[in-house]
């Protein structure tokens, strides 16, 4: 059978995730059209080759050509949705006029809906039932793959034709595509770590140290596993670049916007203050108000998943709710 090559890309969303993929596409040799809600990023881009707004100070390749009209889409053979989670259902909404029939669309948002409980696979299953897609997800820092260093992350697809076509369009050296089937344990990764971030950023505002950090991820990573087995997720998935290699990342660095606010939260600093002068997205700040509903509804253990709703949600102090997160009981570590 013959691959489908995938000439013309577009990239919904314009934000630093949004922009660096759309340069990594430059780098694939796709023609690429990058749109944006913010005029000033379309303005800036196509006379000044840099996202002011987002990733400011990165020189793009002048062959990158964004646009504010969703209908500049329409000639596009893939798409990739780069929206905030909490906005993927009115992105595709709006761009379903627009889109050709087998347009697959690549879904690059980590969360879950808030509203609904749903994950994006299934946003998708319901406002476009009909349009092939994939979610691409991993251990990528929007700083880093623009300048064209090295990174890996998953591409899955149910349907491994499309995703193995996927993979030849948009991959390079060093943006490196693996495949994987499994779409749920795919996105689940994605979303839970951004909450475990904000935990292990609050330990380090804490002061709390090193080994600390490595306790945090490493009973955070049992929460992911015991909240994707509870969808049907493989267990592999959690322990690859979209599991265990996305939580490893964003609890390492503040690079990580969600590292970043927890740990200005362990060091004093109200969300709402830390967050006023925000223009970028914190997906763990939506995320884990229905992680611990889903958590709670289902049974699961979560723990710090629940430290950190008290904090962001409740509003209760740090410390007392992280002292209480490690006066529990013991228990077993397979528990
Ligand atoms: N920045 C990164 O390194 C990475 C980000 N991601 C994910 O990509 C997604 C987008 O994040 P970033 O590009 O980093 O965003 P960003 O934080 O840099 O920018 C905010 C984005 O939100 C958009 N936005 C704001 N209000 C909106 C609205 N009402 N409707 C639709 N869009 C709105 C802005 O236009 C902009 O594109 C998130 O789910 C994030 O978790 C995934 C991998 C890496
Ligand atoms: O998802 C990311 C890296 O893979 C980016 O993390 P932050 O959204 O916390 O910056």
């Amino acid at each position: 059978m013959s691959s489908v090559t995938y000439e013309k890309v577009g990239v919904l969303g314009a934000g630093a995730w949004g922009t660096a993929l759309a340069a990594a596409m430059v780098r694939a040799n796709r023609e690429t059209l990058l749109w944006a809600r913010e005029e000033e990023v379309v303005e800036t881009i196509n006379t000044h080759h840099e996202n002011t707004l987002f990733l400011k100070g990165v020189a793009l390749d002048p062959k990158l050509k964004a646009t504010g009209l969703l209908e500049d889409l329409s000639e596009c053979d893939a798409i990739l949705m780069v929206s905030p989670a909490q906005h993927l259902r009115s992105s595709v909404i709006s761009l379903k006029p627009y889109l050709k029939t087998d347009c697959p669309l690549i879904i690059c948002s980590k969360g879950i809906e808030v509203t609904t409980g749903k994950l994006m696979s299934d946003v998708m299953a319901e406002v476009a039932p009909k349009q092939p897609f994939a979610i691409l997800s991993g251990p990528t820092f929007a700083a880093e793959v623009v300048r064209g260093q090295f990174s890996a992350i998953t591409l899955a697809c149910e349907d491994e034709k499309l995703g193995n076509d996927l993979m030849d369009a948009i991959g390079t050296v060093n943006f490196r595509p693996y495949l994987s089937t499994d779409v749920i344990g795919s996105q689940i990764g994605g979303a839970v770590k951004n909450v475990l971030a904000i935990a292990t950023g609050i330990a380090a505002g804490l002061d709390m140290g090193e080994n600390t950090r490595a306790a945090v991820i490493t009973r955070g990573l049992a929460e992911m596993v015991r909240f994707a087995a509870s969808y049907g997720a493989e267990n592999d998935t959690l322990m690859g670049l979209s599991g265990l290699g996305d939580l490893l990342l964003t609890c390492s660095s503040t690079q990580s916007r969600n590292m970043s606010l927890g740990k200005a939260l362990g060091e004093g600093q109200t969300f709402s203050d830390y967050m006023a002068d925000k223009l970028s997205v914190a997906e763990g700040a939506h995320t884990v108000k229905i992680l611990h509903k889903i958590a709670v509804d289902r049974k699961i253990s979560m723990p710090i998943t629940e430290a950190v709703y008290r904090i962001i949600v409740d509003g209760e102090p740090v410390s007392d709710v992280f002292d209480e997160l490690v006066n529990r009981p013991f228990t077993r570590e397979d528990e």
